[in-house]
């Protein structure tokens, strides 16, 4: 059944003066509406924006561990509506349900990993050139934060965010991306139950350019944090810079996964199949050019296609969906013009690349996996973020020349290798251009505890979650007393 959602601002469900909805419809039914969400103007968000300064004050001053309870509360409150929360995100954006549950209890672990923090140091005693003197450092809020957010993590993405900017103090506003809204209000609702004081959470949805741009610019937000394209991203970055906030991007990726003839062939395909095509493709992190050792390509090529043969494509929500439709039309259109480029650039299509003829899928986005042999590094598919379940593969003749290869693009994001061979694993560390680099694993799957961001043109080069939010959701005072 289709719900509506009003904006939530200042401890109050409102809906928008502008009496307009943005419809969420389900990428595996076009025709099904999911639910809608309020299309909002500047002066709801200045109004949340208002609420939430006013409220950071109060909030700043509660104990980090009373903080902390209320974190533990949500956790617990989305617990009890796992089921509800995954089942909106399938419907919502399309992948599969174990996904969308797995996505759930991310959020969950988030909650009560930064719960935690609300007891933990917040500063540092060091020694003052007076022996008399007490010197410290203390890490304080940096007051609203804004939060925009993308489709692709509807749940996890918004909480990660969220989570570390409440428990050191900030108030936020949160703007989802509107094919992930309904999930995101659902979110929110958990948020509510918690009974946070008013203004200390607000979510306004609309449209990237009025309520996003408008987060972006206000005198009010004192900082951004942001994931999704690199477009938006810069101009952003570009936007908070000239006023003055502090600003942290997550924005694309072109991951690169090496396979080495020292590998282990059958897992070193697993990795790819589920690094490339889980989520449809559409994580940041997922691996999209498969850069592979002549001496073990023609194996592993034979061993791909026999398993991504096997891959079901179908509505998330049926048992045997392995594979899910693309979230969106327009994510779907963009798929099929990259598999048309690849086409007409020279490579060789090997798997795919079209609708799938099934009756029963004809009413979805859904694309088939598609894989692409002899692709050059020149070639758009080789360079650009797709989003989709397309994999590019290319071959080398040396670990050394496939690490130069893997560094040849603009992002630097994730990373994988499969080898056993311990010298090919450090080089491998030592140059390669990315955030994240991972050994005998597939280049998506982030750990909630650890930092997380990229090199290059992937982010501003702040780093998100484990004790990295930190840095980015506060500040520093430098104490000084002398008695
Ligand atoms: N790094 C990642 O995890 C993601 C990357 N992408 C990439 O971006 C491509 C396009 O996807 P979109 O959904 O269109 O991404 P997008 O960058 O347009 O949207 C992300 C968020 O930014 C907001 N936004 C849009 N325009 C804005 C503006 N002018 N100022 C401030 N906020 C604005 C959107 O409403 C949404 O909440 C994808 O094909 C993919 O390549 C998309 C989503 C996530
Ligand atoms: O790989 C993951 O677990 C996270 C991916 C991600 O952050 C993204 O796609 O935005």
């Amino acid at each position: 059944m289709s719900q509506q959602f009003n904006n939530f601002i200042n401890g109050k469900w409102k809906a928008s003066s502008s009496k307009e909805v943005i419809e969420s419809y389900n990428p595996a039914k076009k025709s099904e509406v999911i639910g809608s969400v309020q299309k909002s103007t500047r002066e709801e968000l200045n109004e949340a924006v208002e609420g939430a300064k006013a409220a950071q004050k109060k909030w700043k001053k509660l104990a980090g561990a009373e903080r902390g309870n209320y974190l533990f509360k949500v956790a617990n409150i989305m617990e009890e509506n796992l089921e509800d929360i995954a089942k909106t995100m399938t419907k919502e954006m399309g992948k599969s349900l174990p996904e969308a549950k797995g996505e759930t209890n991310r959020g969950i672990a988030i909650l009560r990993y930064y719960a935690g923090e609300g007891m933990r140091s917040d500063g540092d005693v060091i020694p003052a050139t007076d022996p008399s003197a007490l010197m410290y450092s203390k890490r304080v809020p940096i007051g609203v934060v804004g939060v925009i957010t993308p489709w692709n993590f509807p749940v996890a993405i918004p909480i990660w965010k969220m989570a570390p900017a409440l428990i050191y103090g900030n108030a936020v506003v949160l703007k989802p991306a509107s094919e992930g809204s309904v999930t995101a209000a659902k979110v929110i609702e958990c948020f509510d139950k918690a009974n946070f004081p008013d203004g200390v959470i607000n979510f306004v949805t609309g449209s990237g350019s009025v309520i996003g741009q408008g987060l972006a610019e206000h005198p009010d937000v004192n900082a951004i944090t942001f994931t999704g394209s690199n477009a938006v991203g810069k101009n952003i970055g570009v936007i908070a810079a000239q006023k003055g906030g502090k600003y942290q991007l997550e924005m694309g990726g072109k991951n690169p996964i090496i396979v080495a003839d020292d590998c282990d062939v059958d897992a070193a395909v697993a990795a790819t199949l589920s690094g490339g095509l889980k989520s449809t493709g559409q994580k940041c992190t997922c691996s999209s050019r498969v850069i592979v050792q002549a001496g073990i390509y023609e194996t592993f090529k034979e061993k791909l296609l026999e398993k991504a043969k096997q891959i079901t494509v179908g509505d998330g929500m049926d048992a045997d969906t392995w594979m899910g439709p693309c979230a969106s039309e327009s994510q779907f259109n963009t798929v099929k013009h990259y598999i048309e480029k690849g086409k007409e650039e020279g490579a060789t299509l090997l798997l795919g690349g079209k609708e799938p003829t099934d009756e029963k899928l004809k009413d979805g986005y859904y694309i088939e996996p598609t894989i692409f042999d002899d692709v050059k590094t020149s070639m758009t598919i080789a360079q650009e973020e797709i989003f989709g379940p397309v994999l590019a593969l290319m071959k080398v003749d040396t670990v050394e020349e496939a690490i130069h290869l893997a560094n040849d693009v603009e992002f630097g994001l994730s990373a994988s290798i499969y080898t056993s061979n311990i010298e090919h694993m450090l080089t491998f560390i030592d140059d390669m251009e990315a955030g994240l680099v991972r050994i005998n694993a597939e280049t998506a799957g982030v750990e909630l505890q650890a930092p997380f961001g990229g090199m290059k043109a992937s982010s501003s080069y702040s780093r998100e979650q484990g004790q990295a939010a930190k840095e980015f959701f506060t500040t520093m005072k430098t104490v000084f007393i002398k008695g």
